[in-house]
């Protein structure tokens, strides 16, 4: 079993995420996370690119303890100076040397020969491991680099003593059998391959950054580079929580070990999201608010009997409390009684079937039934199974400034429909107007109340209302609709006046016999 060391860049390839800017405070706390982690190496910042980052890479080598602290740096001398000067007081410093090897950024960005590189590599290399217990060296768009001139510029910095190289694939161009190949054929093209932690680092521009990263590890990489969640520059970094997931959850495959943490994961991913307001698509792999959730029934159902069904990670295993069954469209009457029992409802199955054809009726309109929807559902559905009159349909007509009207149809207990219309100074008053023809009521609305009982813009409306008439009643309705819930509100306390009046009409009988 080998064993693989993860050095994070959130701080600072991730840091250079268009819109992020975290403040010395801000990356300290990340650190502490970061430590927490099992993290390796920490990249602090680029210590000569900003005060501000000078101090961060300083304060953050200080309170370090259990971690090698490490700063970017130039092939340039007031670089590693700047940067020597930060880490001075860390327990573990290490620098971070880079220089571009494609003849693209040789042409045209440093406007340097290939000699000239190989030359500043030795200098630079030298003098940081005049000053620095442990160096990295990095050549920079190492994956569009002639292959014999990248292995003699690695030969050359691990001659001058870096203790880890880097093949970055700077621009994510490569590919996982192209990076898998370039590392084997270092291995064979850089004499003193033995001497060195040969180490990947991956960006995302192709959506291939970890694969790449898993592909380097294949070929021999000893060390892994990347970002929580992700985030860096452009398309981002390779995502250090997925690769340390695959390598756990695939230990078959990759054969490697590695010091992190997992169940630091979830913790580490929201506080980098939060701090830096990349937000986590739901989607995500290990960190997304999805990564745990089943919509669909016969996962839901599978997910029930036996979780390896469809769960290849274990939520606990990442810090995450527990999976999710998310009732909506798709899903069964497995899930359904499973969440109904565990907030409370031990239903008969006449109500519990025909609950559930509330709730898929339901989970049509919305995009989550919620606990709460559930809830509502229930306190709707429970009080109707024995309703005398069900709200089959109703349409309101709505003119700005004018009398509303109501076509509304119910439905009787023995299936009969009745259907009126009506009219009304506003929608809810027609509505009302024309349940009352239909049930021939002479009844008061003494109160009506609604309340929005979910939240979203799919949120459920609540209403209650109170009639009187023979006596007084309270009914309520529960819908997406406002003026579904509120028809419904009406019907249920119409429902139990006309009972009640019923019923004395059967009293008066009785007693003038
Ligand atoms: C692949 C990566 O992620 S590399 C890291 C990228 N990160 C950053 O750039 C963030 C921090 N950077 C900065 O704050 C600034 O760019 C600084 C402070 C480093 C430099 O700022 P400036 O001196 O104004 O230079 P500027 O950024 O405009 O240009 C970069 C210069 O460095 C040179 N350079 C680039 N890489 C290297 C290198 N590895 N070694 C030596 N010189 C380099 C460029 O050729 C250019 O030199 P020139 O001025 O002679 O043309
Ligand atoms: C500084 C180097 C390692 C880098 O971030 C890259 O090449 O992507
Ligand atoms: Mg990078």
């Amino acid at each position: 079993m080998k064993h693989i060391q993860f050095m994070d860049t959130t701080l600072r390839d991730g840091e250079q995420s268009a819109g992020v800017n975290l403040n010395p405070q801000e990356k300290l706390q990340i650190a502490k996370q970061l430590e927490r982690l099992g993290i390796h190496v920490m990249e602090a910042g680029f210590a000569s690119a900003s005060l501000g980052d000078f101090q961060s890479v300083q304060e953050i080598g200080r309170v370090i303890q259990h971690a090698s602290v490490m700063s970017l740096a130039r092939a340039k001398e007031s670089d590693i100076r700047e940067a020597y000067e930060a880490l001075k007081g860390a327990v573990a410093p290490r620098l971070h040397i880079f220089i571009a090897t494609s003849d693209i950024h040789l042409k045209y960005k440093l406007r340097m020969s290939r000699l000239e590189v190989l030359a500043s590599i030795r200098e630079s290399v030298k003098l940081a491991k005049s000053l620095f217990p442990t160096v990295q060296f990095s050549a920079e768009d190492a994956t569009r680099t002639e292959h014999a001139f990248l292995a003699q510029a690695l030969e050359e910095a691990i001659r001058c003593g870096a203790d880890v190289v880097n093949i970055p694939d700077t621009v994510g161009y490569t590919n996982p059998q192209e990076y898998l190949s370039l590392f084997r054929y270092m291995q064979q093209h850089v004499p003193s391959y033995e001497k060195a932690i040969f180490s990947c680092h991956c960006h995302d521009d192709l959506g291939l950054a970890v694969a790449n990263s898993l592909a380097a590890i294949e070929g021999g990489a000893l060390q892994v580079e990347g970002t929580i969640n992700g985030i860096g520059e452009r398309a981002g970094n390779a995502a250090l929580e997925e690769i340390a997931v695959a390598l756990r959850i695939r230990e078959d495959h990759y054969k490697a070990q590695t010091n992190l943490v997992l169940k630091e994961i979830k913790a580490t991913s929201a506080l980098v999201s939060r701090l830096t307001g990349m937000v986590v698509p739901k989607n995500k792999a290990i960190v997304g608010a999805n990564a745990f959730a089943h919509e669909s029934g016969i996962h839901q159902d599978g997910v029930l009997k036996e979780a390896s069904t469809y769960e290849i990670i274990s939520p606990q295993l990442v810090g995450e409390e527990q999976n999710k069954l998310v009732l909506g469209k798709h899903s069964g009457r497995h899930a359904f009684t499973e969440r109904m029992k565990e907030i409370g409802y031990e239903l008969t199955e006449e109500e519990r079937d025909r609950a559930f054809r509330t709730f898929k009726q339901l989970a049509d309109r919305k995009k989550e039934v919620t606990e709460e929807d559930l809830h509502a559902l229930i306190l709707g559905e429970t009080s109707l199974v024995h309703q005398p009159y069900e709200v089959k349909h109703l349409q309101a007509h709505f003119i700005s400034n004018g009398t509303q009207s109501a076509t509304v149809v119910l439905e009787d207990a023995n299936g009969n429909v009745l259907e009126d219309a009506a009219t009304g100074a506003g929608s809810i008053e027609a509505i009302y107007n024309a349940i009352d023809r239909i049930l021939q009521l002479n009844c008061k609305l003494v109160d009506y109340r609604i309340q929005s009982i979910t939240q979203g813009q799919d949120a459920l409306a609540h209403v209650h209302v109170e009639l009187e008439g023979v006596t007084r009643v309270t009914g309520f309705g529960v819908a997406q609709d406002v003026l579904e819930a509120s028809a419904r509100a009406y019907v249920h306390a119409a429902g139990k006046l006309l009972k009640r009046s019923e019923m004395d009409g059967k009293t008066n009988r009785m007693l003038s016999r």
